[in-house]
This record gives C-alpha cells, structure tokens and sequence, in this order.
C-alpha cells in the first residue's frame, strides 16, 4: 500500500521579511509560524511521514512544536529546491515509487483542512501530480527595466501556484534530477515542484485554493496571516460551542 510522505521546506532565512530570526519561528496569533502549519498539516494528515528541512546550524528549532509521531529531520539545502531534493533522498530510503509526496512552505501556517483534502484526492486521482493555485485577480504590468510599463500582459489562464503541491515520489524525484541536471532547466526556473514536472511535458492539475493561503514573504504578512488565524480560531471556537 502506497504511503502518504509530507516535505516541509523549513530552511529559509526570511530575508524579506527581516527580523531577529527566520520567519519559520517569528510568533504569530501566539506560536511560531512552524507551529501553525505542522498543526494544520497534522490535523489533516496525522498519519504521515514527515521530512522537516532544517538549516544546519539552525538554533531556533525545538522538536516540542512537531505534532507527528513519524518524523525526521533534514539538512536544508542552498536554495528551496535542494532541501526539497536532501527531502526525497531520505524519502528514497525508507519508501516506495508510488508513495505520494505532498510537498508544502513552512512559511504558509494559513493553509485549510479543506483544501488540503481536495489537493490530496486530486493529486491520488492525477498521474502527473496536482498543485493548489489560484487565478490571477489583478491586472498584471510588465516594465521596461527602468521603473515605467513596457506592456499590460494578458492575464487570462493565469494562475499563482500555492502549496501544496503533491506528486508520486518516482516522478519527481526524476523531474527534479532532470532539472538540476547540466542540460536541465537550472536552479533559477526550479521554483516550485511542478515546474520541475512540466519541464518533464507532464501537467499537473490545478486545483483551486482559498486566496488566504498566504505565503508570509514580506514583512506586512506576518499581519495578515495573524488575522487569518485569529478569524479561523474564533470560527471553530464558535463552531465549537454551538
Ligand atoms: N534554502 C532554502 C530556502 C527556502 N526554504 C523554504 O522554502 C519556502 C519558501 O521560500 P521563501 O518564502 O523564499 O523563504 P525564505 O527563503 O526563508 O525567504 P527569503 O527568500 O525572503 O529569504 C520557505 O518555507 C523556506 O523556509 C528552504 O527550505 N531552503
Ligand atoms: C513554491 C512557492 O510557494 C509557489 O508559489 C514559491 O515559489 C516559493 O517561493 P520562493 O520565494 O520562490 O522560494
């Protein structure tokens, strides 16, 4: 029977959003944003296996904010991709080809149960993987190099991709070996998991995720995910009691 394995890319600095540590351990609505999405995820997933990908010399870890009974840590890598390979290598040891991979941000702590069962199903349901995303609301400006518009593009069948993203382990750890391959679309186009999958002729399905799964980046949305939060902990307070 094919396993359920999660990779949560935890080994960021958070320069954008600056600060006195990585973002991953900055309080928000009361516990560090790595305590926020393991909760979510564990919630939705307590079975799983999880790969945590940690800095090395990381000190602001505690093992007390990880709620699985199943897990190890990872040695993060130099960019996102690479702690996400360091992740499948360990996941290589200890599973199967069709053991599903769900890869997700620890730096997105506002993440449903609700879409995470739908990104699941759908990626369970999909040879070629499934990532959450949500189509472009704003018009969208490209520049010309010197702070004015060069064009307006045509946002139609634009999506911006979420986590998570899920896939069978075989495909992507072969479409992240490809892609970091010499003759592969290199690091800088390696942003997400499905781009390294579409660089394979694969399509991942979209599947359509809530705007509040904020990835916390620049410093203004560590306010925004603390409302987020907070407006989710008083609907299940309230859901709760009634
Ligand atoms: N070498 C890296 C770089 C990033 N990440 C993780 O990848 C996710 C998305 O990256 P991003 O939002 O860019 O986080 P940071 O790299 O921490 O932010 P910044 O680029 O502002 O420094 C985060 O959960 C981050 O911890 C990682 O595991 N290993
Ligand atoms: C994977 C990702 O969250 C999809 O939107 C995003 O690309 C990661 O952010 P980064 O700033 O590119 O590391």
């Amino acid at each position: 029977m094919s396993r359920l394995w999660l990779i949560v890319p935890a080994a960021g600095v958070g320069k954008r959003v600056g600060g006195t540590c990585p973002k991953q351990y900055l309080e928000v609505a009361g516990r560090p944003v790595l305590a926020h999405t393991l909760a979510r995820l564990h919630q939705s997933f307590p079975e799983a296996r999880l790969c945590l990908c940690l800095a090395p010399d990381d000190d602001w870890f505690d093992p007390a904010l990880v709620p699985f009974t199943d897990w190890q840590r990872v040695a993060g890598g130099a960019e996102r991709v690479h702690s996400v390979v360091n992740a499948l290598a360990a996941v290589a040891a200890q599973g199967a080809p069709d053991d599903l991979v769900l890869v997700h941000d620890v730096a997105r702590p506002c993440v449903s149960a609700d879409d995470l069962s739908r990104l699941y199903n759908a990626a369970l349901a999909s040879p070629d993987g499934a990532l959450l995303a949500s189509p472009v609301a704003d018009t969208i400006k490209r520049d010309d190099g010197q702070g004015a518009v060069a064009n307006t593009e045509d946002r139609r069948g634009l999506w911006q991709a979420q986590t998570p993203q899920a896939f069978r382990f075989a495909l992507l750890q072969e479409a992240l070996a490809r892609a970091l391959a010499p003759d592969g679309i290199g690091v800088g186009r390696i942003t997400d998991e499905a781009s390294a999958v579409e660089a394979l002729g694969r399509a991942p399905r979209l599947v359509a995720g809530r705007r509040d799964n904020i990835k916390i980046t620049h410093p203004e949305d560590l306010r925004l995910a603390e409302l987020i939060l907070a407006g989710d902990a008083v609907l299940r307070d309230l859901h709760e009691s009634s």
